[in-house]
């Protein structure tokens, strides 16, 4: 067994519901056995208890859980940044193109190495991951995460309409190429798998219907997608499906929705899918950076919480603007703040849950990870800027603990992740390189 000692916060209940949700330990320790905590609490406490174990001593940073990211394009690493245009023109200048690419096995290889290492490097441990249309890119997906221990739940996109012909599929093919994928990766390691319509926009009822039949016969799986993010794309998924009351129906109508779905973006709610979210227990995936690139709107987060809706973090890398779950909250707090008195004020409690213990829920995993209680595994991320930054500077003078948090959310950066542990394996660790001086005259 290993005691590590650490400055340590994680947030076991759900702020949105419990006033005293972050749990902080200024010096803290969790004892960890094959990979899982078996104790957790005051450094002194389980010192006392423990005397002999190990101690792996962590402090000098702040210990949060491994990041969950709700939503994330595996295919999309290389589009990163292509700013200025709305979502239905970025896909078509920026997204589809480069995705059209992922037929060819050697691209589809090196990318899933800068995406799985993208993802841990910025301290994310979990992802829910939107694959490729081409079943062998999920396939060396699923391989690269397997060989890393990322744990994954990602699927093949399937789409019949509207995009390029490369990336059209048909019902038949979805059904086969997806059960194809779910027996050969779904439960193995940490690896699960996630039926993905891409929208409904490039979906037809057949297509719908196929993601239906693999749920129904492996239960177990996932399910997500995209829905009511841009106005265009919600006026057209209207005229498409004439038959369904609105966007959320589409998916509602196919038996698509239930404790296991989650739905990116959903910016452009109305009460009736909101309530339709909630009776189906499914998640909205917030992505505020996307929202704000691709100008598609501010995400109804109070009105989600009125109605029951779970709501967690996404990147949506390559919409959104890279793998920082940090900035993502930053972000989240940022349109909370401009939206006045339809936003949520979100306090650093807030921002940790929704880029934790929120992802596991909408993930079912609340059992497993999010967070630092005892029986969970040990996922976690050390923040500790590097010497002589400013980012040291704030977190070394912040006045609390919590106040270090919030100065982290606000100006933490891929470069302050020291090390990742996903199930005890230690799956990233920063190679210090020189300091940089300044230029003396
Ligand atoms: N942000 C985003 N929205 C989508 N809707 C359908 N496909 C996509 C995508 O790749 N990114
Ligand atoms: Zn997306």
């Amino acid at each position: 067994m290993t005691l590590y000692r650490a400055t340590f916060l994680h947030t076991p209940v759900n702020p949105f519901h419990h006033s005293d949700a972050l749990k902080i330990e200024d010096d803290g320790g969790l004892l960890v056995q094959n990979g899982q905590i078996r104790e957790s609490g005051s450094f002194a406490d389980l010192k006392a208890a423990h005397p002999t174990e190990t101690v792996e001593d962590l402090r000098g940073g702040l210990l949060l859980p491994g990041f969950i990211d709700t939503h994330v394009h595996y295919p999309q690493v290389r589009v990163i940044g292509g700013l200025g245009v709305p979502l239905l023109d970025w896909l078509d200048k920026y997204a589809l193109p480069e995705e059209a690419r992922f037929g060819d096995s050697a691209h589809a290889a090196t990318v899933a190495r800068e995406f799985v290492s993208g993802l841990i490097s910025s301290g994310t441990t979990t992802a829910l991951v939107f694959g490729s249309h081409f079943a062998s890119a999920v396939d060396t997906l699923f391989q690269e995460t397997e060989q890393v221990g990322l744990r994954t739940v990602a699927g093949q996109v399937v789409s019949d309409r509207m995009l390029r012909p490369e990336l059209h599929t048909t019902p038949e093919r979805a059904y086969s190429e997806g059960k194809a994928l779910i027996e050969k990766w779904h439960g193995k390691g940490e690896n699960r798998y996630a039926v993905t319509p891409r929208f409904s926009l490039s979906a037809s009822e057949g297509i719908l219907e196929a993601c239906a039949a693999l749920m129904k016969e492996f239960p177990g799986v996932h399910f997500t997608s995209h829905s009511n993010e841009n106005l265009k794309e919600v006026q057209t998924v209207r005229q498409l499906f004439l038959k369904s009351r609105d966007y959320i129906d589409t998916y509602e109508q196919a038996g698509l929705l239930g404790r296991r779905s989650v739905l990116a973006h959903n910016v452009h709610m109305t009460d009736r899918e909101l309530g339709a979210m909630a009776t189906h227990n499914c998640t909205s995936a917030h992505c505020p950076c996307s929202n704000s690139a691709l100008g598609s709107g501010f995400f109804p987060l109070k009105r989600h919480l009125a109605a029951g809706v779970r709501v967690s973090l996404g990147t949506d890398v390559g919409g959104g603007t890279g793998f920082s779950m940090l900035k993502e909250g930053l972000q989240a707090y940022f349109m909370q703040q401009l939206l006045g008195d339809s936003g949520v004020p979100l306090e650093p409690s807030h921002l940790l849950y929704l880029a934790t213990r929120a992802g596991a829920e909408a993930l079912e995993m609340d059992g497993q990870i999010g967070d630092f209680s005892a029986g969970k595994a040990f996922d976690a991320s050390l923040f500790q800027p590097p010497e002589g930054s400013t980012m040291q500077a704030v977190l070394n003078n912040a006045h609390s603990t919590e106040r270090a948090l919030a100065s982290l959310f606000a100006g933490g950066t891929q470069a302050d992740v020291k090390r990742v542990w996903i199930g005890g394996k230690e799956v990233f660790t920063r190679r210090e390189t020189a300091q940089a001086e300044p230029v003396s005259a």
